[in-house]
């Protein structure tokens, strides 16, 4: 059964090609097959990025780190060498008390020693815990804040979400990760080196040695989790989609109509079929992780005895002092530990690289897509909105929503938008407020082409009520005052706008009237209707008394007399200020100043409603075919336009 692929709507997937990684994937998944050479060449790179992303979070605990680390190696190391006095004391020829004393002083550097790292290594870790999560909050927050920057169109890619999805998912993670094992590596390089040279200094041969013993577990531990790694990336879209589907089957939002369409089931067997397939897959690479790790322990174990005989041969060949070669089996077991802790941190900063790659190559493009800052701002209201051949197209789209569209708004002015679902009202409606940018033509205020302009000033100056405004969980109060979030207010112009919005009798009526949290996720929350939030939406947009309102259908569920009302106050407000609004209430329109009737993305007729309706074109169809559902009495009196149709 083939299903509609959530990103292009329309589009069918089939479920077979679930599991194939997606071509915004293919470099990342290009960097997970990259070779063992590749991986060690990349490490300095990735270490030099992780400390300056603890240095940049905190330069004290990251100099702590390193300096209680490195104090720590060197500890060790200084109870390494001693283990060759200790031993040279006791295995020396004499009676047993003189041999103890001759190999006390050694004993208690080595104690001393073994103290020091101890403690250096606990405050080391505790500097660590400082720095871990300062990291993580300092990358989440950078994401969040370039998120917050780019335009609207931006999230508009799916590929461009995809992104950010992985970025929140696995990337923020990352970088606290990164720097951790940078920590790891650069601590267990400090009691390697210090076994290392421990050893180097006791036989020429034992070093060769030691690598030898540990690189089939490197090898293993690499691969299997680069397996790991390419798994993640095959399945994440399988996850991204179960998900989704998740989230309606548990999300209070979709209760109700997935339980009056009856679609639990449908939907459990499609969430059943996404979760066969990521198992599935999981499986397959767990047991070639299975795998690989047992060749490479048993590899590893193999060469680990051949170190350990090739020890006792330089013994018995009289080739090294016994006293060394307990040291140096000592040093051994000590360097084996060292160096598989090298090779697992090694990986693991490796495969955290890549997923903290996919992080920054995110917040590289967040940046490039971000709106720039220093742009100068929009003139302080207007005289004349103007709008010439202005064309828009959602990236990825066919066909523009909005094409070559040319319209001028006076200040005062009521205009409406008119035309068929999808026709591109919204669309224009979201261009108006500088929420996207045309592609082509030119918005004007008083002649100033707004595309040089900070958006964020041409934003300050426009209400909008949007079509499917947010349902804000927070008080009804902050509901109406997050309309101008900055402004000092008094409870008298709250109310004030409540009323405007019709929504200030059902407040009061609530538990704790203004301060009644909206949202039945808590407590002492509660659950308003549809139409009262958008009266709430109504008083918001009063709240920021802004020169511009764009109202986008903004009584599509009121009953008939909170719509009479706030008609009224719109047009109360109207006066001095520019009103855009969308509706398919055709009366509703009767009244503004001017309608443009838009189909497919151009504006096809424009004028008052008397001469638009003579004119005997789209307009007259579709207000002849509600008048005339009206007077045959077919359809409810607060029935729209587009059931009509
Ligand atoms: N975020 C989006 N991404 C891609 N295409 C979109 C997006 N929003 C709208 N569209 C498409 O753009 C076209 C115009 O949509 P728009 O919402 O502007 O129409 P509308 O006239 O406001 O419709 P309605 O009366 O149903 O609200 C439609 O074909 C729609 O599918």
């Amino acid at each position: 059964m083939a299903i509609e692929s959530v990103d292009s709507p329309g589009e069918l997937v089939d479920p077979g090609d679930e599991l194939a990684v997606p071509y915004w994937l293919t470099a990342t998944a290009e960097a997970a097959s990259a070779s063992f050479g590749r991986m060690v060449r990349r490490l300095p790179g990735l270490l030099l990025q992780a400390w300056r992303l603890a240095w940049r979070t905190d330069r004290r605990s990251t100099l702590a780190v390193a300096g209680f680390n490195l104090a720590a190696g060197v500890a060790s190391g200084v109870g390494l060498v001693n283990v060759v006095g200790v031993l040279d004391g006791l295995l020396q020829a004499g009676p047993t008390p003189e041999r103890i004393r001759a190999a006390v002083p050694s004993l208690l550097i080595m104690i001393a020693a073994g103290a020091a790292r101890t403690l250096l290594s606990s405050a080391a870790t505790a500097a660590q815990g400082r720095l871990s999560p300062q990291v993580s909050q300092a990358a989440e927050l950078r994401l969040l804040a370039l998120t917050t920057r780019v335009d609207l169109a931006t999230f508009d890619d799916a590929d461009w979400r995809d992104r950010m999805q992985r970025a929140r998912d696995r990337g923020i993670d990352a970088a606290q990760r990164v720097v951790d094992h940078a920590i790891e590596l650069g601590t267990n390089v400090v009691s390697l080196a210090a076994a290392a040279g421990v050893l180097a200094v006791l036989h020429p041969v034992l070093l060769p040695l030691l690598v030898l013993a540990v690189v089939p577990n490197f090898w293993a531990s690499v691969r299997s989790a680069r397996l790991g790694y390419r798994q993640q990336l095959r399945i994440i879209a399988v996850l991204r989609r179960k998900w989704m589907l998740s989230d309606l089957l548990a999300e209070r939002d979709q209760a109700g109509e997935l339980r009056a369409f009856t679609l639990q089931r449908y939907l459990l067997a499609e969430v059943r079929r996404l979760l066969d397939a990521a198992t599935r897959e999981q499986v397959k690479v767990s047991a070639a992780q299975v795998r690989t790790n047992l060749v490479g322990h048993a590899l590893g174990s193999l060469a680990t005895g051949a170190a350990y005989a090739a020890l006792l041969g330089l013994l018995l060949s009289g080739r090294m002092d016994i006293a060394v070669g307990g040291a140096a089996a000592y040093a051994i077991s000590t360097g084996i530990n060292a160096l598989t802790q090298v090779a697992f941190s090694v990986n693991h900063l490796y495969e955290q690289g890549l997923y903290f790659g996919d992080y920054e190559s995110f917040c590289a493009l967040a940046t490039a897509r971000s709106e720039p800052l220093d742009q100068p701002a929009a003139p302080a209201g207007f005289s004349l909105l103007s709008l010439d051949d202005v064309t828009f197209t959602y990236p990825g789209a066919q066909r523009p929503a909005v094409n070559g569209v040319s319209l001028s708004i006076r200040r005062g002015q009521t205009i409406a938008l008119v035309g068929e679902n999808g026709s591109g009202k919204s669309t224009l409606a979201k261009l108006l407020a500088a929420l996207y940018r045309p592609d082509r033509g030119v918005i004007a205020w008083d002649g100033v082409d707004l595309a040089g302009r900070d958006p964020d000033s041409v934003r300050d100056q426009v209400a909008v009520v949007m079509q499917d405004p947010t349902n804000w969980p927070l008080s009804a109060a902050e509901n109406i005052t997050t309309g101008r979030h900055d402004r000092v207010t008094t409870q008298a112009e709250i109310e004030a706008a409540a009323d405007r919005g019709d929504a200030h009798g059902f407040i009061v009526e609530l538990p704790r009237q203004y301060q009644t949290l909206l949202s039945r996720h808590f407590n002492d929350g509660a659950e308003l209707s549809g139409g009262q939030w958008q009266r709430l939406a109504i008083a918001r947009a009063f709240f920021r008394d802004a020169p511009l309102l764009i109202c986008d259908e903004p009584t599509a569920n009121l009953d008939a007399r909170a719509e009479h009302a706030v008609y009224g106050r719109l047009r109360e407000l109207a006066a001095g200020r520019t009103v855009v609004l969308i509706t398919h209430r055709m009366a509703s329109v009767r009244e503004v100043d001017r309608i443009y009737v838009l189909d497919h993305g151009v504006l096809v007729e424009e004028g008052t409603h008397d001469e638009l309706f003579a004119a005997g074109g789209l307009y007259a169809q579709l207000y002849a075919l509600q008048a005339t559902a009206y007077q045959d009495g077919n359809v409810p009196a607060d029935q729209t336009l587009d059931h009509g149709l």
